[in-house]
């Protein structure tokens, strides 16, 4: 299976209107892997949180006309990072109040939408992300022919429980869009690393480059075999890390180190 992860350049330079056309453009240049993945917030930039509002899109909003169009000219899945959603416009979901999302796409090659996953955990504590957007509540996986995918987004990376309930769910291929930001790089490697050997998966994690709303994204995409190692890493500038890996490893390296057999789940708690 080969796998292109578009590490775009996100800055204030560049248009929304301008980064989506090329964007596309670059979708379609995949044409011949299998999977094509963006980062997350690349329309608007995971920081531009005073944008947030302004930029946001209804699910089958421009971003998604466009992704859907690009999914199918390349005849390739494509996990679209992430748009800032407004709910209530044609989601169809139980939030249809105007309330805001992160929310990732992923289209099949004939450009239907195969998945939309609602970020889980929202960044910034008492600001930004957490108070402006509200939270998903649903795992989402998505059958390709040669995987099963589980999606998170960027902040999700710390969470473990969160990976170990899509592996439960049978994810075997995690696909992680971020805005991860350079201060925190070596966070990001290490738990790219961490949540492919702890859960015996691949980890496509794709960010972005450049620098958006003051703050130096850390680039550095990355993707991680099933038993940690690094199959390849981008700098930090724009770039497409393209990758061949073999699906199949996740059975097998499941079955020679079953590690994943010997959870111990519902242990008594101390009763201080
Ligand atoms: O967890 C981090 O350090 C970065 C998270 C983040 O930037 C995000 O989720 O947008």
């Amino acid at each position: 299976m080969r796998a292109s992860l578009i590490q775009i350049r996100v800055d204030e330079d560049e248009s929304l209107d301008s980064r989506r056309r090329r964007a596309a453009a670059l979708v379609k240049d995949q044409a011949g892997v299998d999977l094509v993945v963006l980062p997350e917030l690349w329309t608007t930039g995971a920081f531009a949180f005073d944008r947030f509002a302004a930029e946001a899109e209804p699910l089958e909003g421009p971003t998604f006309e466009a992704m859907a169009k690009a999914a199918s000219d390349a005849g390739v899945w494509l996990h679209a990072g992430s748009i800032p959603e407004r709910s209530g416009s044609g989601s169809g979901s139980a939030a249809d109040d105007g309330t805001l999302f992160n929310t990732s796409l992923v289209f099949s090659p004939s450009g239907e939408l195969a998945a939309a996953y609602r970020k889980i955990h929202r960044f910034g504590f008492d600001k930004g992300e957490a108070v402006l957007m509200g939270a998903g509540n649903k795992l989402v996986t998505v059958r390709l022919p040669q995987t099963t995918v589980g999606v998170a987004t960027c902040y999700d990376l710390r969470f473990p429980e969160l990976f170990r309930s899509l592996v439960d769910a049978g994810a075997e291929t995690l696909v992680i869009p971020a805005g991860w930001p350079e201060s925190r790089r070596s966070h990001w490697t290490l738990l790219a690393q961490a949540r492919a050997v702890e859960n015996q998966a691949y980890v496509l994690a794709c960010g972005t480059a450049g620098t958006h709303a003051g703050v130096p994204q850390a680039g550095h995409s990355i993707v991680v075999d099933p038993w940690g190692e690094v199959l390849a890493e981008a700098g930090a500038d724009e770039e497409i890390l393209t990758v061949e890996f073999d699906p199949a490893k996740v059975a097998t390296t499941r079955e020679q180190f079953p590690a994943l057999k010997d959870r111990v789940l519902g242990l008594e708690r101390p009763r201080h």
